[in-house]
């Protein structure tokens, strides 16, 4: 299973971050996320360097802007975190970028319809008043439903407590643990040390 951390925006946090044992990280494109990515101190030379995959966050954005932004800054898979079609899913795939489809989940399997062919993971995330970042976790038994090979990441609301509970949740389809709120000193800045407590103890066997 891999690793993202979502929602930086510090670049000596992200350095501290680049470190660690994980494979993606998380930059939230949106205006209204408390983890805005564009109002944080960016160094692009930094973000050039950093040795893991880059996920750019966006909510119902124009497929121009996500591009753009997508080259900009050497992103290298597209989490769509809205209400984005599968045309636009699509038309992102179609430009070489990985996509990613976030569907909300409460305790039932979302309608999931269509968009097979279109992306490369779907991400199930925990419905809640905001897009994303809510730090609360849905009912993962929702899951046993999605019988698809078409791999998804696990996100909303996982913290360090949870390290027995990720290790007993098996599912063939499982391919990246997504944390966030729950690693966070304040919104956008990461508590890295947890955060390799928390791998170091999910990724050791006993
Ligand atoms: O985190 C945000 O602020 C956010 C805002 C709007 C859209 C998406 C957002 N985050 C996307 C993620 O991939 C988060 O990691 C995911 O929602 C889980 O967050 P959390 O429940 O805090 O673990």
């Amino acid at each position: 299973m891999e690793i993202k951390v979502c929602g930086i925006r510090n670049m000596s946090n992200l350095n501290e971050l680049a470190q660690s044992d994980i494979d993606y990280i998380g930059f939230i494109f949106y205006e209204r996320s408390k983890r805005y990515f564009l109002a944080g101190d960016i160094d692009e030379s930094t973000m050039k360097a950093l040795g893991k995959k880059k996920v750019g966050v966006f909510v119902n954005e124009k497929v121009q802007k996500i591009k753009r932004l997508a080259e900009q800054f050497d992103l290298d898979v597209l989490q769509l975190h809205g209400e984005e079609s599968v045309k636009e899913c699509e038309e992102l795939k179609a430009a070489g970028y990985q996509v990613w489809k976030a569907f909300p989940v409460l305790d039932t399997l979302p309608d999931i319809q269509g968009y097979e062919q279109a992306v490369d993971a779907y991400l199930f995330d925990t419905k809640g008043k905001e897009h994303g970042g809510n730090g609360v976790q849905f009912d993962w038994s929702a899951l046993s439903e999605y019988e698809k090979e078409l791999p998804f990441v696990l996100s909303g609301g996982i913290g360090p407590n949870d390290v027995s509970k990720v290790k007993g949740f098996h599912h063939k389809a499982l391919q990246v643990l997504d944390i966030n709120s729950r690693f966070e000193v304040e919104p956008g800045l990461k508590d890295v040390s947890a955060i390799k407590t928390f791998i170091s103890e999910l990724k050791n066997q006993d």
